[in-house]
């Protein structure tokens, strides 16, 4: 993953994929043990953990994160998590932020699919009492939980030692974590790093859909620059909540000192900055939206979009070597250059697509740097000329 210079040397590598469980892309704690002094859905937050020094609730310190009581009777504490988006896993993030003297010595984490267990007698499903009835059965089934982190100790949560990170191999589709904290203390953040999986058997290749989405298992493969937010923000649910749930990259330190209009009539602004996705199932693309809410001062200039459709062998030569040699990729124009307005979506179809066959991986580019909220790219899943599988 040659290209993704920007990470701090040391960090895994899962770090750059999706975080499957964030309440953003719909995660939900849909069961706790205990969440006396701060609740479990916390864990899930998007937002970096806050400390306020001196605000306390009737059950005690404010914290943000869970945190159960001190334990007086038998047993520890645990939690389930429904992902917002199924998928596979290839590493967990337990953030201890500011637990310090309250932080849980020791985790494990559990997954399962639970779509595949039987819902119970009558098909009542989505009813209330049919989803309380299917619940209670899968957190008591403990075969139906595989281990992916045994039992591990944690650190406290002090800004060099809050991350605790775990890297999983599990090539299996989950859709439920449990979360076991030994005896009991606070976390303050889970994140589970890992790529959507979309049962494409029951999508029609009739429908359009936003191949690109965190939803359908679109994943950022690497990216030029990502100083203030990271590019898989671009394809997370909805529109942006703020500049920070975009892609937003540093100023370029090469721009001009004073820009000029140059001879061809054109402003000269150099450089540009790059990011490539891997589709959710390749397709041809037929609309395509960029959205560039909330950058008002700090939109690019321009955009292109290029496609190409890479074997999984051809992909994990990008990843390694890098994307930006050009030499093994060959990208072909889906878009070409467009100018972008501030705070608004805009739209491209028909004869403003340059390419109709179906691709596997894309590449935006902006010129020559900025900020771009969300890329849709809608389309009907067909199969490429390949057909990459996430090895991952
Ligand atoms: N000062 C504390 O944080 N105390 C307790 N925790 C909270 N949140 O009040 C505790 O010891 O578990």
């Amino acid at each position: 993953m040659a290209d993704w210079k920007t990470r701090a040397i040391g960090q895994p590598d899962f770090l750059q994929f999706n975080n499957l469980a964030c309440e953003t892309a719909g995660g939900k704690v849909i069961f706790a043990t205990d969440e006396w002094f701060a609740p479990a859905q916390n864990l899930l937050k998007r937002e970096p953990v806050e400390f306020r020094a001196s605000a306390f609730t009737e059950f005690g310190k404010w914290m943000d994160g869970w945190e159960t009581r001190r334990k007086r009777i038998p047993g520890h504490d645990w939690c389930i998590i429904q992902l917002g988006v199924p998928g596979v896993i290839h590493g967990f993030d337990v953030d201890t932020s500011f637990f310090t003297g309250n932080y849980a010595p020791s985790i494990s984490i559990q997954a399962s699919c639970l779509e595949t267990v039987p819902r119970p007698e009558g098909d009542r499903t989505g009813t209330a009492a049919t989803e309380r009835e299917f619940e209670a059965v899968a957190k008591l089934r403990s075969e139906m939980w595989e281990e992916l982190v045994p039992v591990k100790e944690l650190k406290p949560g002090y800004p060099e030692t809050c991350h605790n990170y775990f890297t999983v191999t599990f090539p299996h589709r989950v859709t439920h974590i449990r979360f076991n904290m030994y005896p009991d203390g606070g976390i303050a953040r889970l994140r589970v790093y890992g790529v959507g999986q979309r049962d494409w058997s029951t999508v029609s290749s009739m429908k359009q859909v936003d191949l690109l989405s965190l939803a359908n298992g679109g994943v950022c493969l690497g990216y030029s620059n990502a100083h203030f937010g990271h590019p898989r923000n671009m394809i997370g649910l909805g529109r942006a909540a703020n500049m920070g749930d975009g892609w937003e990259t540093a100023r370029r330190l090469d721009r001009p000192r004073v820009l000029k209009v140059q001879e061809t009539g054109m402003l000269q602004v150099p450089g540009s900055e790059w990011a490539v996705f891997r589709l959710g199932h390749p397709g041809a693309i037929s609309l395509i939206e960029i959205d560039t809410n909330h950058f008002k001062g700090n939109f690019p200039d321009s955009c292109k979009i290029e496609a190409c459709s890479l074997t999984s062998e051809a992909e994990e030569h990008c990843l390694r070597e890098g994307w930006g040699s050009g030499q093994a990729v060959k990208w072909r124009t889906l878009l070409p250059p467009q100018k972008l307005k501030p705070h608004q979506r805009q739209f491209f179809s028909g004869d403003a697509l340059e390419l109709t066959e179906a691709v596997s991986h894309i590449r935006l580019t902006i010129a020559p740097d900025g900020g771009v909220s969300r890329l849709r790219l809608w389309g009907r899943p067909k199969p490429a000329f390949s057909n990459p599988t996430s090895k991952l």
